[in-house]
């Protein structure tokens, strides 16, 4: 099961807000409807964000490629800030779309509709790219993984939430693969229930044991010993090696380092934004209130009652045993150590 596919040039996105009651894909005939499959949240997850704003931004070069090249460079600055303005905490979004203005730039001397083809085919690379990347970051992240590992996850952070195979997902299918009997306690993640919904349907799928638990019960297994690990995403890594991810993972953290379980993290390089000093200067997401007072449409709450709806959180460095990388295992001092993995001049 794919998060997004480009067959016959029309991109297909795998609405995830159905799922897994019902499994649609959707077409995306434009770059507008693209953007408003990442803001509804039809597709989501880091990696996945970048991947559909790539090929949305690719699409906008097409749209466009009948227009003279002034205008037609013009019209793409719109598509970018369009794509770029769906949601603000995943730097897989903006990570993408920086690379795709770098091609166009590379290319700009061309007539629009040679760069268009060319836009897509880095459309392409990026989806690819990301995939590849997962499969290496479940191997060099499997190797923290013991046999018979219980391992309690959050959100998801999957074959749904990427390009394939997944980030945190991918360890653990990496791990059940080289035979380590893992079991897995997923977070039903209130309030979109990308747990319940997503990360126990990719699991069952592929046979890996999962229960699922709701997030407040994390605190109650971990203390009963019943946990060995965590693993989690990220939608933002900064240079100190503070996380952004899903509301509820911070808390997750403190438990973990409560109740001495190591704590980690997987993500790829487009999920590293050395720019940022701390977490203190992620920007954090904050969704409709509805997805807080309604579930599957069903008000649950008071007409007029105040919500707040923070759709990440984030993780200090000092709570995170290790971050996986695609580059291998990055451990403390992550300031030091993310730099040398992926700052200027690193390898
Ligand atoms: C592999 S990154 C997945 C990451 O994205 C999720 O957020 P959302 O579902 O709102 O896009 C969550 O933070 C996951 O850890």
């Amino acid at each position: 099961m794919e998060s997004l596919r480009w067959r016959e040039g029309i991109l297909e996105i795998l609405d995830q807000t159905r799922l897994p009651l019902t499994i649609e894909y959707v077409q995306s005939s434009d770059y507008l409807a693209v953007a408003n499959a990442i803001k509804s949240m039809q597709v989501r997850g880091a990696p996945a964000i970048g991947s559909a704003a790539a090929f949305g931004y690719a699409m906008g070069a097409r749209e466009h490629q009948n227009l003279p090249r002034e205008q037609f460079l013009a019209e793409m600055q719109e598509v970018k800030q369009v794509l770029a303005s769906t949601r603000p905490t995943a730097v897989n979004l903006f990570w993408a779309l920086d690379r795709m203005e770098k091609k166009l730039l590379e290319v700009s001397h061309l007539q629009p509709a040679e760069i268009a083809d060319i836009l897509l085919e880095e459309a392409k690379a990026i989806h690819q790219e990301d995939l590849e990347l997962n499969r290496r970051m479940g191997e060099y992240g499997q190797q923290l993984i013991p046999s018979g590992a219980r391992i309690l996850t959050h959100c998801n952070a999957g074959a749904l939430a990427t390009a394939g195979f997944g980030t945190a997902l991918g360890v653990i299918r990496a791990a059940h693969a080289a035979g380590k009997q893992v079991q897995v306690y997923a977070d039903e993640t209130r309030p979109l229930l990308q747990g319940a919904r997503l990360t126990a349907f990719e699991l069952m799928q592929d046979g890996i044991p999962v229960t699922l638990i709701t997030d407040n019960m994390a605190g109650y297994l971990m203390r009963r010993g019943m946990v060995d690990l965590v693993i989690v995403g990220a939608d933002r890594i900064t240079a100190n090696g503070d996380v952004a991810n899903k509301i509820g993972t911070y808390g997750l953290a403190v438990l973990a380092k409560e109740n001495k379980i190591p704590f980690y993290v997987a993500a790829p390089y487009s999920t590293v934004d050395l720019t940022l000093a701390s977490g203190d200067d992620i920007p954090i997401e904050e969704r409709d209130p509805r997805e807080i007072t309604h579930i599957c449409g069903q008000r649950i709450a008071p007409e007029g009652v105040k919500v707040f709806n923070p759709a990440f959180d984030i993780t200090p460095n000092y709570l995170i045993d290790a971050i996986i990388t695609e580059k291998g295992i990055i451990r403390k001092p992550y300031k030091v150590n993310l730099q040398k993995t992926y700052g200027e001049g690193a390898k």
